[in-house]
Order: C-alpha cells, then sequence, then structure tokens
C-alpha cells in the first residue's frame, strides 16, 4: 500500500484503516429559505466562503464544538445541530482531518462579525459554490435536501484529486 499523502485516487487508500489527526465541525444554520454562510478570514480555507466551524477541542463532542465554534465565530447559538455528514479529507501534504457536519434549523442571537468570519445569509438557491471548498457543490445540496453524505476526498491544497461519496 503506498503512503496515503501520496494517493491521487481514493481507490489508492484504505480507509478503513485511515485515521484522521485533526477533528473539526461545520455547521449550516437554515432559516426562512436561506443559510447562513461565513466569508472565512483565517485559519484553513481562508477567503473562502463556507459555515462556521472549526476543531474540536479536546473533552468536548463534536455537538458541542458545533455549537461552540458557530458561537465563536458569528456570535449565533445553533439550537439542536443534527449530525449529517462526515468528510474525510486526506491531504497530499499529509494533513489527516475528519469533519462532521452539523445543521441547525433554530438558532438564538444575531450573527456579527469576528476576527475569525464575516457572517451573511444567502438564498439557498444563491449558495456561491465558486466561492467554497470544490467538494461542497458534491455534497451540501443533498445535505439541503435532508439527506446524510460520507465522503473521502484527497486535495492538493485547494484542489481537489479525487472523491467517493455516499447519500445515505
Ligand atoms: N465545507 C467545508 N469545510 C471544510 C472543508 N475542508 C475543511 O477543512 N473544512 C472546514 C473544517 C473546519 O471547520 C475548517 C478548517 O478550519 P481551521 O483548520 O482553520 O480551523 P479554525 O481556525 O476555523 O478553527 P480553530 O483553529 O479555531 O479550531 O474548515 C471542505 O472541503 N468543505
Amino acid at each position: 500500500m503506498i503512503e496515503t499523502h501520496n494517493a491521487t485516487d481514493v481507490k489508492d487508500i484504505d480507509w478503513n484503516e485511515w485515521t484522521a489527526d485533526k477533528f473539526a465541525v461545520i455547521t449550516y444554520i437554515f432559516s426562512e429559505g436561506k443559510v447562513l454562510l461565513i466569508n472565512k478570514k483565517r485559519g484553513l480555507g481562508a477567503g473562502k466562503v463556507n459555515a462556521p466551524g472549526g476543531h474540536i477541542e479536546e473533552g468536548e463532542t463534536a455537538v458541542e464544538a458545533a455549537v461552540r465554534e458557530t458561537e465563536e465565530e458569528v456570535g449565533l447559538t445553533p439550537l439542536d445541530p443534527l449530525q449529517c455528514g462526515k468528510l474525510y479529507f486526506q491531504f497530499t501534504n499529509g494533513l489527516k482531518m475528519e469533519g462532521t457536519v452539523f445543521i441547525a434549523r433554530e438558532y438564538k442571537g444575531v450573527e456579527r462579525e469576528t476576527d475569525e468570519a464575516d457572517p451573511f445569509w444567502v438564498a439557498i438557491d444563491d449558495i456561491p459554490y465558486s466561492r467554497m471548498w470544490e467538494d461542497d457543490l458534491l455534497w451540501l445540496p443533498h445535505v439541503i435536501k435532508g439527506k446524510s453524505i460520507s465522503g473521502c476526498f484527497i486535495f492538493d491544497d485547494d484542489d481537489m484529486v479525487s472523491y467517493q461519496l455516499d447519500i445515505i
């Protein structure tokens, strides 16, 4: 088996043996036909549009991280976030990241800009996929339709090299 960071095809990786070394969450809040997105100001994916998110801290569950990161980044509290997907990213620079996707249909608070993120509401039909991570267009529409997803991806910096997606 080749080293996972040298893989160029998701089929080259035994994903049952693969384990992430970073664990992150991403939370999409939906309300009145719109979704809350951010212009990400720093960290991995800076300059892209994404949803609020970040790393799971030690001793924290994924759902706790989803609430904390959303509060920290945009000042909103998602209510009853529901897990609806897992994303497994192998980067060619060696980074292995697992992302857990949450959605929430209710929230408290008023969004505000922070050092990390500039939040905005956008109609679901106008989501700016061309300014987002390349894989989002593959799975976010399914999540919006209420499906759960599981995806494995190889990324070379910002470029998606290969993927496999299951819609559940
Ligand atoms: N939608 C989407 N999100 C992604 C992709 N790849 C990827 O790392 N993310 C998310 C996971 C994390 O929420 C975020 C990476 O954030 P980061 O490593 O800069 O961490 P951060 O600064 O936001 O968080 P933290 O250090 O404050 O914990 O981007 C992707 O392909 N699509």
